[in-house]
């Protein structure tokens, strides 16, 4: 026998690897007892939304004041408790904005902003002034320590560069203990920007000279932020650079240890999740990973992440259309529909497969609920494709299924099942589903729930539509009249039909009702064999109205009939009917 392998037939590209160094061979890092791997995460990081400073930075079409003022009632709204304000002395706006904050008292008590200044004399005063008044303020400065940095940028060597930290945080203290009031609770922020890049140990350096100056302990805690700034490398080199710095900081304790993940390479949220597993304390990020280039990390994916897991993320999603519109109104920019947790297809199958298997689950979830009283959370969330439940974030179910060429069975009967409650026998959904593939095909689009039905009803409940009968309806059900009391055994029908043009009055005995009127269509010689039967209820109540679904052989051909009608009964003589004019339709046809 001949095996068939897989084997690959790559070959070298024509770009230009020679051009690139690996990371680890510029920034080397020795760490071979590491315990990140095995940490597991347990409970929600701190997290700072910089939403209003980098992620607005960065915008095409910066935020007005009005835009800045939603977003930030936003922030606030979803229980963000520190939240990067701008960068004051940037712009009139920014300052402006910091002020209307504050002299707005927009800022709850138990929320901190903050303001990012370089480390710059008139900037620095410029940032501490903007943030007088403020309950809880504040000052993030920073400067680039990596070597390229060093050399390009600012022509400088590790003092120098080591002297602008030093002499900032010096500024910011002197200057914040002359205009702030005792009424202001303040605090300060250090970022070594390009942290990723710059040598270890010189890092380490910066930080305890800025540290000596601040001089953390207990009641002054000093924010060590160590950025990402370029994504660079695989998150787990992220991860080793925090837990070295979290294991050789000193005043650890004193420390919070934040990160900064942007998302250069595509894997800043595994960034900020490692760092977080390797000691750090605090992440900052932007909703939906707005920020230069690539973006920040993206706040809604680590929460929800979060979340998924069983550990509450302290922010609440529960409304993430909501999020999204204002995050799309304030930044200009549209949410990509498959971005994690908030896009629009995010909980929408296509595919055969998977909407089979999401159909199955739902099912199965919503009778475990049921056993369970109805009590949701006692029932773990476990739905085949379908990470988190779509109503944690206040999206609905009937969105999670959308049929087009790709769909099977199953996503044609959810959508059935989601949007009209009827719930087809298992041959009916392939029938139907055939019949629908064809209109998708030729249509070459998505059947949405409203067309889906039109072709249901067009097929099988011809007497439904507005139109009345569709022209290949031949036979209509005017009226039964049970002229004999059903006992279970016996029936004996009337049955009123309107046949073509003609009415006929038929009358058949049986055993019951469905045995009576097969008879009485044979009588004008429709000769119809049920095969199969399934019926419903649709609603409770007084006007409760019930589904039948028939398979049935007629003239030989074998094909599916449905009625709906208040009456099981007539539901039953309908869904007859519905197969035979179906049968006569395509014998027609042929
Ligand atoms: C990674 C980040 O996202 S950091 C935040 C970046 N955000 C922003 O820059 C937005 C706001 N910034 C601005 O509006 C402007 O840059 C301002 C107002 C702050 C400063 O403007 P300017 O004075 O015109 O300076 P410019 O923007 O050209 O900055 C470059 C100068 O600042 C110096 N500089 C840059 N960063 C820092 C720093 N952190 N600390 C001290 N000096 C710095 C550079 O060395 C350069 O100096 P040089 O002119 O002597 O070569
Ligand atoms: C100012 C710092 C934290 C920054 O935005 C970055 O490095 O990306």
């Amino acid at each position: 026998m001949k095996t068939v392998g897989t084997k690959s037939q790559q070959q070298a590209s024509p770009m230009p690897t020679a051009k690139y160094r690996p990371f680890l061979d510029v920034n080397p890092i020795e760490l071979p007892d590491r315990t990140w791997p095995t940490m597991r995460i347990t409970k929600a990081p701190r997290w700072l939304s910089t939403d209003l400073r980098d992620g607005n930075q960065a915008l095409i079409e910066p935020m007005d004041p009005a835009r800045k003022r939603q977003m930030f009632d936003l922030l606030i709204e979803l229980g963000y408790k520190e939240i990067e304000v701008g960068f004051p002395a940037a712009s009139a706006t920014d300052y402006d904005f910091v002020r209307h904050l504050i002299e707005d008292n927009a800022i709850p008590d138990d929320v901190t902003i903050s303001a990012l200044t370089q480390s710059r004399e008139d900037l620095i005063h410029r940032t501490i002034d903007s943030l007088q008044g403020a309950k809880n303020a504040t000052v993030h400065l920073y400067n680039a320590t990596a070597p390229t940095f060093r050399d390009i940028v600012f022509r400088a060597d590790r003092d120098a560069t080591r002297e602008l930290a030093v002499s900032g945080t010096r500024e910011v203290l002197a200057y914040a203990e002359k205009v702030l009031d005792d009424d202001t609770i303040f605090g300060y922020q250090y970022s070594p920007e390009i942290f990723v890049d710059t040598e270890l140990d010189f890092a380490l350096e910066v930080c305890e000279a800025v540290m000596d100056v601040w001089q953390p302990d207990a009641g002054r805690e000093i924010i060590i932020n160590l950025p990402a700034t370029v994504e660079r490398t695989t998150p787990n080199v992220y991860a080793d650079q925090i837990e070295w710095m979290s294991r050789n900081l000193s005043r650890r304790e004193f420390v919070c240890l934040s990160v900064h993940p942007h998302n250069d390479r595509g894997t800043a949220v595994a960034s900020a999740e490692l760092a977080v597993m390797a000691g750090a304390d605090r992440i900052e990020g932007c909703l939906f990973g707005q920020g230069e280039r690539t973006g920040n990390v993206d706040l809604l994916t680590l929460g929800m992440n979060l979340l998924s897991q069983g550990v509450d993320p302290e922010i609440d999603f529960s409304h993430v259309d909501h999020i999204r519109r204002v995050v799309e109104q304030c930044t200009r920019m549209d949410v990509h529909p498959r971005h994690p947790y908030g896009g629009d297809l995010v909980y929408t199958a296509f595919s055969g497969s998977h909407q089979d298997a999401i159909g199955k689950g739902m099912a199965r979830r919503e009778r475990d609920v049921a056993a369970a009283s109805g009590d949701e959370t006692a029932v773990p969330w476990d739905v085949p494709y379908l990470p988190v439940d779509p109503h944690d974030l206040g999206r609905t179910y009937e969105a999670i299924v959308r049929v087009n060429s790709q769909s099977g069975k199953g996503g044609v009967a959810y959508l059935m099942s989601s949007t009209r409650h009827l719930e087809l026998p298992r041959r009916l959904q392939i029938e139907l589903s055939q019949i629908v593939q064809r209109h998708s095909e030729a249509g070459g689009g998505e059947i949405t729930a409203e067309s889906l039905w039109q072709i249901f009803a067009d097929e099988y409940l011809p007497a439904a539509t507005a139109k009345g009968l569709k022209p290949w309806g031949r036979f209509a059900l005017r009226g039964t009249t049970v002229t004999t009391a059903d006992d279970g055994e016996h029936a004996t029908l009337t049955v009123n039909l309107k046949d073509g043009r003609a009415d006929r009055v038929l009358a058949a005995t049986g055993n019951g009702p469905i045995d009576a009127f097969v008879g009485a269509l044979s009588q004008i010689g429709i000769e119809v064999h049920v095969l199969d039967f399934a019926e419903h209820a649709l609603s409770t109540g007084g006007d409760a109205t019930a589904a039948a679904y028939i398979e049935a052989e007629v003239d030989g051909q074998v094909l599916w009939g449905v009625g709906i009608d208040p009456s099981i009964t007539t539901a039953s003589f309908k869904a007859i009917i519905s197969a035979v004019n179906r049968a006569v339709r395509d014998a027609s046809l042929h």
